[in-house]
Formats: C-alpha cells, structure tokens, sequence
C-alpha cells in the first residue's frame, strides 16, 4: 500500500522526518508517536501535497512526487484539524466533496446518504455542522474521507477531542472501514494504548526516525511472566500470601503484581521451566485454594516506550501519551 525509501523532510529550523524507511500492508495500520513526531509530515506528502526533501515515496504503486493527482483520487483524507464550513449541513459538504472527487451528482448523493448513515449521522445530517459536536464533526471528516470509495484512507487523529465513549465508538468505525468495506487505513495518534486494539500493524516513529514497524500481535507477544490469582480460605483467610510464602520455601520468586491496573490480588512470577506450572498447582492445591487464573502476561504496545533514559526531550510527552494510553 505504502513504501517509503530514506524520506526526509527538513524545514529550515527543524528535521521533520528524518530517512524514513518503511513498507506498509493492506489492513489497518496505526502511526504512532508524540506531537511533532512527523505524522502528519509524512500524511502530506503521501498525499503529493508536500514535497519531500529527499527519498521516495509510492502510494498503491504510484510515486508521491509526480502522482499526486492520481493518489489523491484513490486516497481518502481525513485531516487533523477542524477543518468543515459551520454554515452548511454535513449532506451539503459531502455531496460536495463527492463532487470534487469527480463521482456525477446522482451518484454523488446515494454516496453520500450511505456514508452518512454508515458514520451514525443519521437525521442530523441536515442541520449545519456548526452546531455539531466534535465527534459529529470527526464523523463528518471520517465521511467526507470515504465518500469516493477509496482503495486506502489517511486518518490524522480521528479520535481527538473525544471522550472515551465517542474515542471508542470512533475506532470501532475505523476498524469497520476495513472489515466492511475492504478499505485499507493508515490511522494516527499520539495514544498507544488505543491502536492495540484497532490496528492490525504498528508504525511508531519519534523525532521522524523509524523507531519499529510491525504487526500488533508482535509487540503484544506473551512474556514469561505468569500472573497467579487464588481465592481466600478459612484456613487461609490471605490466600495469596499463602502462596506466596509457600512458594518462596520452594525457591520461586514471587512479586506481588497489585500494583497493575486491574489486578487486584495478583502474585506474578517468572516461568523457567515447564515444570513451573506443575509447581504452582500443586502448591494451590496443598493449601487447598481455589485457582482464580495462571496465565502468561502479555506486553502492551506502551511497555515498549517506558523503557526509555528519560534523557530525551521527548520523553516526557512520551511518557504521558502513554498513560493517557492506558
Ligand atoms: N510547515 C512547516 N514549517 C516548519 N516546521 C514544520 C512545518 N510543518 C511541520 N513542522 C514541524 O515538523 C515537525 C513534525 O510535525 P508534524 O505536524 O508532522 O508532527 P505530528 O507527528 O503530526 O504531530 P502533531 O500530532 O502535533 O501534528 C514539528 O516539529 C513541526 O513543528
């Protein structure tokens, strides 16, 4: 869908990307990393809208410097900023948009009926998008990037300024856009934790350089850290200290894993071999404690990034993306 080759962009104070290299797939694939990372850099010129400094680009197999005319008609965009005219209605814009993208007005109009009802702006649509609220108003954007039917779609922040219901409603349509219609997606965002669960590919860049590409179920490979939860006794009113101490007597090293989100009673251990499990189970069932779960933990995307020196400007709104990530 999209093969970069050592792209640089350069303005005069600052290096915006900086030799990108990378090849994406069909899918939905998320492009990750903090403000002023070079996202929205690097949507523009895939676009053909912005010259790179050096390095190529193709889009669908068409080069970004002298097709853009041509990407553009296969490409949707959905840019990042509020962008839409307040005095017309979402129909009225869109119809329009389908329009420039050259469908003939018939066609331009059940297009756009269909996009519209397919993004939940159902009666609305009539009204001016003034009076819209933001995720109206993204739907609106997300519309008017689908209304041609194109073949991939560039989504630049869709879910900013949202709450966390309109953020998950909003990804539950992206991830549609693919499932439903075949289209391929490019999303951004600042937010790791929200692409791990729409995107079937990972792009992270910081400071415009490549940081890693690949898919999500590789960066959310299991770790052998195994999280054990056990129910309370009578005779143990403190089931996981029970453990714990149990297990410590056998020479296993056990941390308490309470400190993780959504784990309450939690002991986390390291697997060495396979006859750790056995060695737990039997430990639980000497104590005679119920085993509420034994399960391999899995690495969050955002685990990858709290790693870091902490020597990096960048960091700190690294770090932030992150927990606002979850
Ligand atoms: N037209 C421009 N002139 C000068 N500098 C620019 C221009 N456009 C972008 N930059 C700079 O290039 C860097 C990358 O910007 P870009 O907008 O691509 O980042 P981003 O990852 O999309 O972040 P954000 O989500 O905040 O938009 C930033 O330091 C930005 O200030």
């Amino acid at each position: 869908m999209i093969a970069t080759e050592s792209l640089s962009k350069r303005f005069p104070k600052v290096t915006a990307l900086d030799r990108l290299t990378v090849d994406i797939g069909p899918g939905v694939t998320g492009l990750v990393g903090a403000n002023g990372a070079g996202k929205s850099t690097l949507i523009k010129i895939l676009l053909g809208l912005s010259p790179a400094t050096e390095g190529r680009a193709e889009v669908l197999g068409l080069d970004v410097a002298t097709e853009g005319a041509a990407i553009r008609e296969r490409v949707g965009y959905m840019p990042e900023h509020d962008c839409l005219p307040p005095d017309v209605s979402a129909t009225e814009f869109v119809v329009h948009m389908a329009r420039m993208s050259g469908l003939p007005p018939t066609a331009a109009r059940e297009r756009t009926a269909d996009t519209l009802r397919h993004v939940g702006l159902y009666e609305e649509r009539y009204r001016p998008i003034g009076g819209y609220s933001t995720g109206m108003k993204q739907r609106v954007k997300l519309a008017q990037a689908l209304v041609h039917d194109p073949q991939l779609v560039f989504l630049d922040e869709p879910t900013n300024g949202l709450d966390p219901v309109g953020r998950d409603e909003m990804l539950g349509l992206i991830r549609r856009v693919h499932t439903d219609f075949g289209i391929s997606v490019l999303v951004t965002s600042h937010l790791l934790g929200e692409l791990e669960r729409t995107c079937d590919h990972v792009v992270v860049i910081d400071g415009g350089k490549l940081l890693r590409a690949s898919s999500t179920t590789d960066f959310t490979q299991t770790t052998t850290t195994l999280a054990i939860e056990v129910t309370d006794t009578d005779a143990h009113p403190d089931g996981t200290r029970a453990v714990r101490d149990a297990l410590h007597a056998r020479g296993v090293t056990v941390q308490d894993g309470s400190g993780l989100p959504g784990a309450g009673h939690v002991l986390l251990l390291t697997v060495t071999a396979e006859e750790t499990y056995d060695l737990v189970r039997d430990v639980i069932a000497d104590l005679g404690l119920g085993l509420v779960r034994m399960e391999q933990r899995r690495h969050h995307i955002a685990e990858v990034f709290t790693a870091g020196d902490g020597q990096d400007e960048r960091d700190e709104q690294r770090k932030e993306a992150v927990g606002h990530g979850g």
